[in-house]
């Protein structure tokens, strides 16, 4: 891999709000610009209907091509779609810093665009076979990202089931991402106007170690980033944790509790995520 694509692909990391934006909507990919998300994935999958599915192609690629002032992806059309083959010969040379392909059910179908892409790319995974696999498919990919409505459908969850149905899928995948090193993403919130329901999903995606959350829409990004957001009280725990470290090495009391170096560690990243 060339040094270009090991900084993108570092910088796929701890990204709190991931907005997904329809590359078939103009305004909608001039407004992702300023929005203050993270990272910006430009859709040409479900987002954009079979008439436009060109046009967002185009679209995309003169998108990427501006400067923008967070790392920008581009989701191509599934394997197995009529468009997926022009996706990868647009998409696989364009000035996208990642590549997305959904529904990824194994490692080498990612392979197969991997191979071509002169940027990292992610997998999707979205179906009972790519949870399955997602220890392989993280072995290729750059990132992972839970697709929780199509997944919802794989498993033929009854639309009454909570998110709690998937939890053991959803899991997995956090923990193939981490045992290979890559970035993972939760799925999306459908719904546009219930703050209350957003922030409580995306207070447990932080709870659950992802680098951050997909989105479907510019208000869910400032909630997003603050449920992922350390508090201040955590904050100032880490730095009281490690200043009383920085005393005496190995276990140590710190306020009743024992601390060891896996702590510090944390406190560490968690300082380096609040920006001290
Ligand atoms: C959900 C929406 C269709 C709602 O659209 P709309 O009714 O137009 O919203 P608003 O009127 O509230 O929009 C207000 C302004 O914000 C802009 N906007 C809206 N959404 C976005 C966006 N995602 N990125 C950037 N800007 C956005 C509008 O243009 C309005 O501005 P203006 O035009 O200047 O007035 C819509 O939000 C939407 O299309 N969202 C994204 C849909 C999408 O990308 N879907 C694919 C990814 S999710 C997925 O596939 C999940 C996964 O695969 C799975 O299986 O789970
Ligand atoms: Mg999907």
């Amino acid at each position: 891999m060339t040094q270009r694509k090991f900084a993108r692909r570092a910088a796929l990391f701890d990204r709190p709000a991931v907005l997904f934006c329809p590359a078939s909507r103009e305004r909608a990919v001039a407004k992702a610009k300023d929005s203050g998300a993270d990272m910006v994935i430009f859709d040409l999958e479900d987002a954009v209907a079979e008439a436009d599915k060109a046009a967002a192609r185009d679209a995309a690629v003169a998108a990427v091509a501006e400067e923008w002032p967070m790392p920008v992806g581009i989701r191509m059309n599934a394997i197995g779609s009529p468009h997926h083959a022009a996706d990868v010969a647009a998409l696989c040379g364009s000035a996208a810093d990642f590549l997305v392909v959904p529904l990824v059910g194994c490692a080498e179908e990612i392979a197969a665009v991997a191979e071509k892409a002169t940027q990292p790319v992610a997998a999707m995974v979205e179906t009972a076979r790519g949870v399955l696999a997602a220890p392989d498919i993280a072995k290729v990919a750059a990132m992972l990202i839970v697709g929780t409505n199509d997944l919802a459908a794989d498993l033929r969850l009854p639309s009454s089931s909570g998110r709690g149905a998937m939890s053991h899928a959803i899991q997995r995948v956090v923990l193939a991402a981490r045992a290979r090193g890559v970035a993972v993403y939760d799925g999306v919130f459908n719904r546009i106007d219930d703050a209350e329901g957003f922030a409580e999903e995306a207070a447990e995606s932080a709870s659950l170690g992802f680098d951050g959350k997909t989105l479907i829409h510019p208000s869910h990004i400032a909630p997003c980033q603050e449920a992922f957001a350390p508090s201040d009280a955590d904050i100032e725990r880490a730095e009281r944790m490690l200043a009383a470290a920085a005393e005496r090495g190995g276990a140590i009391n710190f306020e009743g509790e024992m601390v060891e170096e896996m702590h510090l560690a944390s406190a560490r990243r968690l300082l380096e995520r609040a920006g001290h």
